[in-house]
């Protein structure tokens, strides 16, 4: 007779990001309003909006470095901001944070040291190596990074990002100014670090041609979520062609549905 041991059940691993009712305020105002949402694990998830709806300040919220945030709001299976969450978590800013009087290699030199100061020098090469390669930089490895062209400098900050294989990337806005060809270039990084080493992307753009390359998208208007799904449900949902259609027919629907509001009010 066999013995059949039955696996333990595990718990299944938590979403990236778990929102719910999250409120935050910037000095007396209210900027985002009772969100709820979750950005699975192992995707692409687009964060669209147009300009001041609230995008950085949930990005900012999700990396723990935004006050008056409250709600509940889980990263990693941690409540945002958890020391622990730190190495896990990649985050790149609109603004490039680079130090322009070290070269391209030295400033990856000089975030891996900070970020790990007991990893070996040979591997900590490595990874720097590594980075430079994901974002096509080796070739300006040596260059100041003072010199280089505002979307290599991007790239740069991507590469810090990328440092120590973080399981959740949150890129703010990462292809601003950059031509197709980067773009695309960039967004094929995207795609490769989500299904070659099952990270985690929460990517923001107001550029709506990008949404299309994500698996799944979160559309924001005045700090609310509108919208939450894959880019052909939400097409279906508004039976339109594009994405971008899609934003706008949602955004036409609340508009009249606020006016309503204010009315009947
Ligand atoms: N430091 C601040 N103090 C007070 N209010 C702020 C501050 N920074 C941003 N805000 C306000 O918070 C709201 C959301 O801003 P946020 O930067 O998150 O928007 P966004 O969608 O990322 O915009 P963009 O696409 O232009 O970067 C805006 O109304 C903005 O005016």
């Amino acid at each position: 007779m066999m013995n059949y041991v039955s696996e333990p059940s595990r718990p299944p691993a938590p979403d990236a990001v778990h929102a719910e009712n999250v409120t935050v305020a910037r000095g007396p105002r209210t900027v985002l309003h009772h969100l709820g949402f979750t950005v699975p694990r192992g995707q692409i998830t687009g964060l669209l909006g147009p300009s001041g709806c609230g995008k950085s300040t949930l990005m900012r919220s999700i990396v723990g470095t935004q006050a008056k945030v409250t709600g509940t709001l889980e990263v990693l299976g941690r409540p945002a901001g958890h020391p622990t969450l730190r190495s896990r978590i990649g985050y790149v800013t609109q603004a490039p944070s680079v130090y322009d009087d070290l070269t391209v290699r030295q400033n990856l030199d000089y975030f891996a040291a900070i970020l790990d100061p007991g990893r070996a020098t040979a591997e900590r090469r490595q990874d720097v190596e590594r980075a430079l390669t994901d974002v096509d930089l080796t070739s300006r490895a040596d260059a100041l990074a003072g010199n280089l062209s505002g979307g290599q400098r991007s790239r740069v900050s991507l590469a810090v990002a990328l440092l120590g294989t973080p399981e959740l990337l949150v890129l703010d806005e990462p292809t601003v100014g950059l031509d197709p060809v980067l773009r695309r270039d960039l967004w094929n990084l995207f795609h490769d670090l989500a299904a070659t080493r099952g990270a985690t992307l929460l990517v923001s753009s107001h550029v709506m041609d990008e949404a299309e390359r994500c698996h799944r998208l979160l559309l924001m208007r005045d700090g609310r979520i509108l919208a939450d799904g894959t880019p052909k449900a939400l097409r279906t949902r508004t039976g339109t062609d594009t994405v971008e259609a899609a934003f706008l027919r949602l955004v036409d629907e609340a508009t009249a549905e606020d006016r309503t509001k204010e009315t009947t009010r």
